[in-house]
This record gives structure tokens, C-alpha cells and sequence, in this order.
């Protein structure tokens, strides 16, 4: 039997987080490869934001770092930035801009022109929806929005903070097969939910468990 090689694209180097004089994570370490859906798990509080962002690149760690590639993320920014799309707790979706506005901005700023905005709206269920404000949009409408370019990215790393967070039932089932397809095509997902997932089962879902601690 010919064993499948998998590549590490991102590696935790003995993490240490503290907010606020308490550790949140210390000496944390872990690889994630092409192909791996990783949930950050644990309660609220525990530091899945804080680590998703270290992740990013938005945070610095106390102590540790985080490669990509085998090279320290801070020494080439510019080629991770290339290959990594987060999207965090706020969205990066602007109330006073319409959903085709934000997605429009959201791509091009990411260096895509070469997009139809309605197609991509109608595959996160918007149709009918792009000119109207995103300030106007339901809470679940609204996460759609900035879920949209999940559609129309070729970045291989998606670090997702609660993308579930307001999405009905069907929109859920319909990431979830979003994000086998990247899996399936060397990219990675890592997020954080405190929801189930239906399709994307724990013999396939690989899970990373933070613990919440006082001190
Ligand atoms: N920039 C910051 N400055 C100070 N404290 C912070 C900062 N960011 C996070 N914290 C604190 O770190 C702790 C962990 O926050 P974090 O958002 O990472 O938790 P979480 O596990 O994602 O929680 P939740 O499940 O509620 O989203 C919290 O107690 C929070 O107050």
C-alpha cells in the first residue's frame, strides 16, 4: 500500500499566552497538515480567539512562535498573508457598506478582480440581498456576507473564529461541505465553534482542547 505524504503547513512552537496575568495557554505545540480540519475547543474564556490570532499573525505570543512552511511567519509575511484568509469575531463586514459593497472590498483587497459578485452572493443564499446595507442585514445574513469569499479564495489556510455563529441549519451543512472540499484540495481549516458539526464527524474532525485556568 502506497502511503499518502501529507504536508505540515502550520506549526504551534510552544505557545505561551497570557492576558491580563493569566496563562492562558503555556508551552503549547502541535503541527497542522494539507488536508486537516481542526477544531480549538474549550470553555468560554479558555484563549481559542487568542490563539486563532496568534495563528494569524494579529498577536504576538509571550513566548513561542508559529511557522508556515518550516520558516517563522514574521520572516515572510508577505507570502503567509498570501495564503491565509482569517476571518475573526467582528467579520470584517461594514454596516454602512451593501453586501455586494463588502464583498467586493473584501476580495479586492485580498488582490482578486476577477469575480462575479452576484454568483458568489447566491451561493451564501443573498440573492436579492446585494444592494441592501449591511447594517440592514439579520445577524445571520450578515455572517453570510463575510463568509461569502470562502467561495472565491485560493488561500490554503482558513483560520475561522465561530463561522456557525447565527447561521441557520441548511447554511451550516453547506460550510461544512466547503470546508471538506478545501480539506480535500491540501488546504487546512481551523476554527473555533461551540456549535456540533453534522456532516464533518470526529473521525474526521481533528480537535484541539484548551482548558480554562485560573491562574
Ligand atoms: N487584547 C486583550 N487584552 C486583554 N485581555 C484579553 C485580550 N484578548 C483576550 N483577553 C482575555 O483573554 C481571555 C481569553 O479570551 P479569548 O477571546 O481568547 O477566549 P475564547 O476561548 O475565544 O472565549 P469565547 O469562547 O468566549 O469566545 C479572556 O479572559 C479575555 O478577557
Amino acid at each position: 500500500m502506497v502511503e499518502q505524504m501529507t504536508k505540515t503547513l502550520i506549526s504551534a512552537k510552544e505557545l505561551t499566552c497570557i492576558r491580563q496575568e493569566r496563562i492562558l495557554f503555556d508551552e503549547l505545540s502541535f503541527d497542522i497538515s494539507e488536508g486537516e480540519i481542526v477544531q480549538i475547543e474549550g470553555p468560554n474564556g479558555a484563549g481559542k480567539t487568542s490563539l486563532l490570532r496568534i495563528l494569524a499573525g494579529l498577536s504576538r505570543p509571550y513566548a513561542g512562535d508559529v511557522h508556515y512552511k518550516n520558516q517563522e511567519i514574521n520572516h515572510f509575511r508577505d507570502e503567509y498573508n498570501e495564503d491565509l484568509l482569517y476571518i475573526g469575531h467582528l467579520a470584517g463586514v461594514k454596516s454602512e457598506l451593501t453586501a455586494e459593497e463588502n464583498l467586493n472590498f473584501n476580495l479586492s483587497i485580498s488582490g482578486y478582480n476577477d469575480f462575479n459578485t452576484q454568483d458568489i452572493l447566491a451561493k451564501v443564499n443573498l440573492t436579492g440581498f446585494e444592494e441592501a446595507l449591511a447594517g440592514h442585514l439579520s445577524a445571520g445574513q450578515h455572517r453570510r456576507t463575510a463568509l461569502a469569499r470562502l467561495w472565491h479564495t485560493s488561500c490554503k489556510i482558513w483560520l475561522l473564529d465561530e463561522p456557525f455563529t447565527a447561521i441557520d441549519k441548511k447554511g451550516v451543512i453547506e460550510l461544512e461541505h466547503l470546508f471538506l472540499e478545501h480539506a480535500e484540495r491540501g488546504g487546512c481549516i481551523i476554527l473555533t465553534t461551540h456549535q456540533d458539526m453534522g456532516i464533518i464527524g470526529d473521525d474526521i474532525l481533528r480537535k484541539i482542547s484548551l482548558e480554562y485556568r485560573f491562574v
